[in-house]
């Protein structure tokens, strides 16, 4: 019997690997002397825990690189590299994201991709033909503005000075002077890991949806948007890129425009790129049981999430396996995640009534002990057949 086993990370308690390991331990209790094959797989979809799975997934290497985090502060940020060696994994938030922010210092309009930039710089510096960019959970609305000035560019205003850094400042911006970006960029492929396909600006777009995430109000997602638009504006004047309205600019403040304007990115779905990137195709291969799983599953999983992602592929290659998954929560629209998604039932893993923190430090032995009773089952069945 074959269990292939493909969990995205359970937030705030285990990673991708640990939750996988979890549930093989699970599965093993079970079947004591008949070892199973069990291939544990560590998924993501482009949003946090994408470096760290796809870099387990491949007995890959995580490196650290001091760069500065949206408010200007030095920090140490890691992103991977794959075990192929050829590939890079950056996820923007390491840099750029909200946890480098609170309630009082949180202002997108200043906010600065910036770190996100010397993050690719570092990339380019262990000499990879392929940078993969997750994008999401971003502090910022600078439409990528900081990374581009951290990678050589010039953002120039009317008088010639380089504008300040945040998403309220592109408002200033008269001209783009790429002719100093570094040279590596053009030698490597980007591929951008998105989380969502909201264009850069107007109502769907990246200031009115994410800005107050972010900080802003209504009126300051007004200001940011009418900043982006004339960003576009002139990216569409000065490189002949159209890049408003494009599925994904508007991913991590606008972090997807800027990528798609300043370089030869291409925007994928993040899910997808994970699958590629771990090999899980090959490992479905005959499998007999697929376990996946993630901290919460709700209708939002059907829109590209990790379980979907994994149950879409092994339908396809195995479809008389069940594709199961343990989760840490359940949303709401159950009944529309087994018509839409190919995951034939889902398990909560919190065994009995605990407080979150308790649920999260327990998560490793409850994800076991749900596998085993998953297994149990299996095995009762398969001695049926
Ligand atoms: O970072 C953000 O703005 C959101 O996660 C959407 O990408």
């Amino acid at each position: 019997m074959k269990f292939v086993i493909a969990p995205d990370s359970f937030k705030g308690s285990l990673t991708a690997k640990q939750a996988g390991d979890a549930m093989a331990i699970g599965i093993k209790r079970v079947f004591l002397n008949q070892t199973p094959e069990i291939k544990v797989v560590p998924q993501a979809d482009g949003g946090e825990g994408t470096v760290q799975s796809l870099v387990d997934a491949t007995n890959g290497q995580m490196l650290a690189a001091k760069v500065h985090d949206p408010l200007g502060h030095p920090i140490m940020a890691h992103f991977g590299v794959l075990g192929n060696r050829q590939t890079a994994v950056i996820e923007m938030s390491a840099a750029s994201g909200l946890q480098y922010v609170n309630y009082q210092t949180r202002d997108p309009r200043l906010t600065s991709t910036f770190g996100t930039g010397e993050l690719i710089l570092a990339a380019l510096k262990q000499d990879v033909k392929e940078i993969i960019i997750g994008l999401g959970g971003s502090a910022t609305n600078d439409g990528g503005a900081g990374m581009f000035q951290a990678l050589g560019g010039h953002l120039l205003d009317q008088r010639g000075q380089e504008l300040i850094h945040g998403g309220a400042a592109l408002k200033q911006l008269a001209r783009i002077d790429a002719s100093s970006l570094n040279s590596r960029l053009n030698q490597v492929k980007i591929k951008i890991a998105s989380d969502v396909t909201n264009p850069l600006v107007g109502p769907q777009g990246a200031s009115y949806i994410f800005g107050p995430q972010k900080g802003a109000t209504i009126e300051i997602a007004e200001q940011l948007d009418l900043a982006l638009k004339h960003y576009a504006a002139i990216i569409k004047q000065d490189l002949g890129v159209e890049v408003a309205n494009l599925p994904g600019a508007g991913a991590a403040g606008g972090l997807g425009a800027g990528l798609l304007a300043f370089t030869a990115a291409k925007m994928c779905h993040g899910i997808e790129l994970v699958i590629e990137y771990t090999g899980l195709k090959h490992q479905l291969q005959q499998a007999d049981v697929v376990l996946t799983g993630e901290g919460k599953i709700d209708l939002q999983t059907k829109f590209g999430k990790t379980p979907f992602g994994v149950a879409q592929a092994a339908k396809k290659l195995v479809p008389q396996a069940p594709v199961i998954a343990l989760v840490g929560n359940i949303g709401p629209g159950i009944e529309q995640i087994y018509q839409e998604t190919g995951i034939d039932a889902i398990f909560t893993t919190p065994v009995g009534a605990k407080s979150l923190p308790r649920a999260l430090s327990e998560a490793k032995h409850d994800i076991s002990l749900t596998a085993e009773n998953v297994a149990r089952l299996i095995k009762k069945m398969s001695n049926f057949r």
